[in-house]
């Protein structure tokens, strides 16, 4: 059980399982525990939403961290690569004209010969490294160079990286180029000594007793041509002194290389005798391609217990041969998968998956050609490889062959959690990029409702789908999927935690550094694009270049408390226990509607509060935030000047921050702890004879009013916009709150408010917090206005540019609203956030902000246009000469540009 030191992380979502060569699981609603050391702690197959709650209590892990999966995200085990070359990856696409033995000559040798330079191995290596983690690569086994400095370089980097590998030197003492060879049995063998000493004395996590450090060596006899007798007899001692030494090299590759070396050891049969008779092929022994065996190896390999790493992709490169991997199944072989970069040329597993499925086809079609009977007992010789297989070879099999698979490879409890978190959301692009994953995610498009499911996965349930390539030929790019960026500044970093002892990557969005990154246009196109609504990307965008706060994207909360959220379905009836819970929690909750619900269950306003099975959820973060991440871990520093920039923010707009409680049809504005009630108490002071008024006339407003747009997810995933909106401040009716309009004549433009019973906040607790919007899901529920003082309006211009551009300071009071209200109540508390701050200077008509907010959102061309042409102007005078700070910031980004890079970038957890 974890204790308070041990802390869990849990995933609740879709988890692909791989469970035998040809089945796996897939779970929708799974629950899974790992604890602090990175381990799967405990696994829960099926939970409905609805039973979340208890069956975290069952498990006794309250504090624990909630990660709740998106749809259209599921969890893999991470991809082994059990066969590749490092510093050949800087060949990688080059030499498909030749064949193994000239390739080696022409291309490889001479690239390796250059990591003697050690500078140069370390820019390499670290490249290398990243590449293959972000290709999803949690465990990787790694040729060096002969060269010992270089391969302990390339075993630092991997360590620091916090990727499970195996990294060997190459042992090589003849047939090599005079600039490439090891210069004795002793030197080689010395040095391989050397590197196993090395490695081993890395500082790695503490492992349960029977795990295995996450980065160790492995013997590397590059293969049987380029070894002596000696030099092979003498690895051969070294590794009977050790039996969990791995060894791992090259066989039956190419038919001009098992003639060669069957010519070098005349006594051998076979090439797998060869390594035999020296006593390397072991139960731990990795055998790379395996293209040509003879049915005699196939048993002596399979009596040895080695496993086979089947590198397709390199084998169709390098013309070798397409390697009988069904055959080798069906004898009970291991079998992994291997990139075997830079034979082959790509560095990712995925790819190795497809080629292992279009070789497995080639294999089908030339037995047919031979019209070779099939005996019944063959399950796979001469099939094409099903998904189950495929996967189970990218994963379990290939934890087999390396003797990890008590550790690694699927989902157990006990095993680590090296995994893959793949996204295939409508806003990566393209959900049949994954090919295999794509397929996989078609599992769960029958487990959720249609509308649930993002449209790009229809249909994807065959490698076929192998389309976008774009996307993931850039090696940095390997999972292209937004998701949550963590609460730092400015940029998300690439390094993985070193005292982590599982890899489970999970792909950033920074905000900050999309817009450094790309020049202004893309750059917002790629953010509406990740947060899936243009007014919350650029609230994103604006917070960003005012405060260098970064917004958080992750699963709308739909934080339904009133009671209408029954009408959700899953959602349950919060019992006046969990009441008290949340109370307590809002004693110090910056999110007011929990606040807004403790405090009228203190007054005994209601018991009866809905939870939608998100708000659940939403609770649940809440609270771990608020005990331990918040106020354990944050930077107070941080904190305070985020809270100081958000509280001059708000002094400077007068603003208006969410203080009521739809769930009981009262305003409360006196909410406790909050900081807030000045903010009313400002506004009452503003205008203190304020009553019900009329709608405000052109050009001049009668009573102050706050006029804006709510924008509201419903059940389900309809969304509705509600335009023109119009809250008035209560004034001496009910003090320091801001009231609904009531009015509904569609007639009038500024009417036709529909009520609502959901409430998000979002940038405003995104900006007191200082760093990250916590509160979830702006995307829906956002509502934002402005406050209209009464009296006459600025003049209208027709230059949206120059309005633009118009201080908003200089424009008196200015509010922006956010308004909730229940179902069908004409007299009902609404509460402003601050959304429509982000838009301030951005528009200019008799109603400022809230106008141009409708504009972009109410699809009013000309507006949203103009005020995007504004944000892309190459040149705009009267930005330069000061007046706005966020046009001074945007065009300080556009004289800066930076060429484009990738977006994403992965980190380990
Ligand atoms: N594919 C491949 N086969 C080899 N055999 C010996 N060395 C190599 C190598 O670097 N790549």
């Amino acid at each position: 059980m974890p204790s308070a030191d041990n802390l869990a992380t849990i995933f609740y979502g879709p988890v692909i399982n791989p469970t035998s060569l040809t089945s796996y699981s897939a779970l929708p609603r799974c629950l899974l525990a790992v604890d602090a050391l990175g381990n799967i702690d405990w696994i829960v197959e099926e939970v409905a939403p609805y039973e979340l709650q208890n069956t975290l209590a069952a498990k006794g892990s309250p504090d624990a961290n909630v990660v709740d999966l998106k749809d259209g995200e599921f969890l893999i085990p991470g991809f082994i690569d059990t066969h590749t070359h490092a510093p050949q990856v800087p060949n990688m696409g080059t030499g498909g004209q030749y064949q193994l033995l000239d390739w080696l000559q022409t291309l490889t040798f001479p690239m390796e010969a250059k990591f003697e330079d050690v500078e140069f191995a370390r820019r390499t290596y670290e490249s290398v490294v990243k590449r293959t983690i972000n290709a999803g690569t949690t465990t990787c086994c790694y040729y060096g160079t002969l060269h010992l400095e270089a391969t302990k370089i390339l075993a630092d980097i991997v360590h620091s990286l916090g990727q499970r590998a195996f990294v060997g030197k190459c042992n090589m003492n003849r047939e090599s180029p005079s600039y490439y060879v090891e210069p004795s049995v002793d030197a080689s063998v010395n040095a391989t000594r050397d590197l196993i000493t090395h490695i081993r004395a890395l500082s790695q996590p503490t492992v349960a007793a029977d795990q295995e450090p996450r980065v160790q060596p492995i013997v590397t006899p590059r293969f049987a041509i380029s070894c002596t007798d000696d030099l092979l007899t003498e690895l051969g001692s070294l590794i009977a002194e050790d039996p969990n030494l791995r060894i791992q090299t090259h066989i039956s590759e190419n038919p001009s290389e098992i003639d060669f070396t069957l010519s070098l050891f005349p006594s051998a049969s076979t090439y797998a005798g060869v390594y035999d008779s020296f006593g390397l092929l072991r139960s731990n022994t990795i055998l790379a391609h395996a293209v040509h065996l003879s049915e005699d190896e196939v048993d002596l390999i399979k009596a040895r217990g080695s496993g086979i790493s089947h590198c397709p992709t390199s084998n169709f490169n390098l013309s070798s041969g397409v390697a009988p991997i069904g055959r080798y199944l069906d004898k009970g072989l291991k079998v992994g998968l291997g990139t075997d970069v830079a034979g082959g040329f790509n560095i990712s597993i995925l790819n190795a998956v497809q080629n292992a499925s279009i070789a497995a086809k080639v294999c089908s079609f030339q037995a047919q050609d031979s019209s070779t009977s099939q005996p019944a007992s063959q399950d796979f010789a001469n099939k094409a490889l099903p998904i189950p297989t495929l996967l189970y070879l990218a994963t379990a099999g290939g934890a087999a062959v390396c003797g990890l698979e008590k550790q690694v490879g699927s989902f157990a409890p006990g095993k680590s959690f090296d995994a893959l978190l793949v996204s295939v959301r409508e806003e990566v692009g393209n959900g049949g990029l994954w090919g295999l994953t794509g397929a996989l995610s078609s599992h769960f498009s029958e487990a959720y409702s249609n509308a649930a499911y993002p449209h790009n996965v229809a249909g994807s349930s065959s490698l076929a789908d192998f389309a976008g390539m774009k996307a993931v030929t850039h090696q940095e790019v390997p999972l292209p999927l937004p998701g949550p960026s963590e609460p730092h500044l400015p940029a998300a970093s690439t390094t993985t935690a070193s005292t982590s002892h599982s890899n489970h990557l999970k792909v950033n969005v920074d905000v900050g550094r999309i817009l450094k990154t790309f020049h202004l246009q893309p750059a917002i196109d790629q953010l509406v694009h990740i947060f899936g609504d243009r007014q919350l990307a650029l609230a994103a965008a604006m917070l960003y270049l005012k405060f260098g706060l970064t917004v958080r994207r992750v699963r709308i909360p739909t934080m339904v408390y009133s009671d209408h959220a029954k009408l959700i379905p899953g959602s349950i009836q919060v019992p006046a226990a969990s009441l008290h819970m949340l109370s307590i929690l809002c004693a110090q909750d910056p999110i007011p509607g929990f606040a807004a619900i403790a405090a009228n269950h203190g007054k005994g306003v209601s018991n009866n509060v809905f939870l939608s099975p998100e708000g659940v959820m939403y609770a649940r973060r809440l609270i771990l935030k608020l005990n331990k991440n918040e106020l354990r871990h944050r930077d107070p520093a941080a904190v305070e000047r985020g809270t100081a920039a958000l509280q001059r923010y708000m002094d400077d707009r007068q603003l208006l921050v969410d203080v009521g409680s739809a769930a009981n049809q009262r305003p409360l504005s006196t909410a406790g702890t909050l900081p807030v009630p000045w903010k009313l108490a400002s506004l009452r002071r503003s205008h203190p004879e304020a009553e019900r008024h009329s709608l405000p006339a052109e050009h001049s407003v009668a009573r102050p009013v706050v006029y804006g747009t709510s924008i509201q997810q419903s059940q389900g995933d309809r969304r509705k916009v509600n335009e023109g909106q119009v809250w008035e401040d209560c004034g001496a009716r009910d003090p320091g709150t801001v009231q609904q309009h009531s009015t509904s004549t569609s007639a009038n433009p500024f009417s036709g408010a529909t009520p609502s019973y959901i409430t998000s906040q979002t940038v405003t607790h995104a900006t007191r917090s200082g760093e990250v919007d916590w509160s979830s899901g702006a995307a829906m529920n956002v509502s934002y206005g402005r406050y209209i003082p009464e009296g006459p309006q600025p003049s209208y211009t027709s230059s949206p540019l120059a309005g633009a551009l118009v201080d908003s300071n200089a424009r008196g009071s200015e509010f922006a609203g956010a308004a909730a209200s229940s179902q069908g109540s004409s007299d009902t508390a609404s509460w402003c956030t601050p959304s429509a701050t982000m838009y301030d200077n951005i528009g200019h008509t008799p109603y400022g902000n809230a106008a141009s907010a409708d504009a972009m959102e109410l699809g009013n061309t000309s507006k949203r246009e103009s005020f995007l042409s504004m944000l892309y102007a190459d040149d705009i005078p009267e930005a330069q000469s000061g007046h706005s700070a966020v046009t001074q910031a945007i065009l300080g980004l556009r004289k800066h540009p930076v060429p484009l890079n990738p977006l994403w970038s992965l980190d380990t957890v």
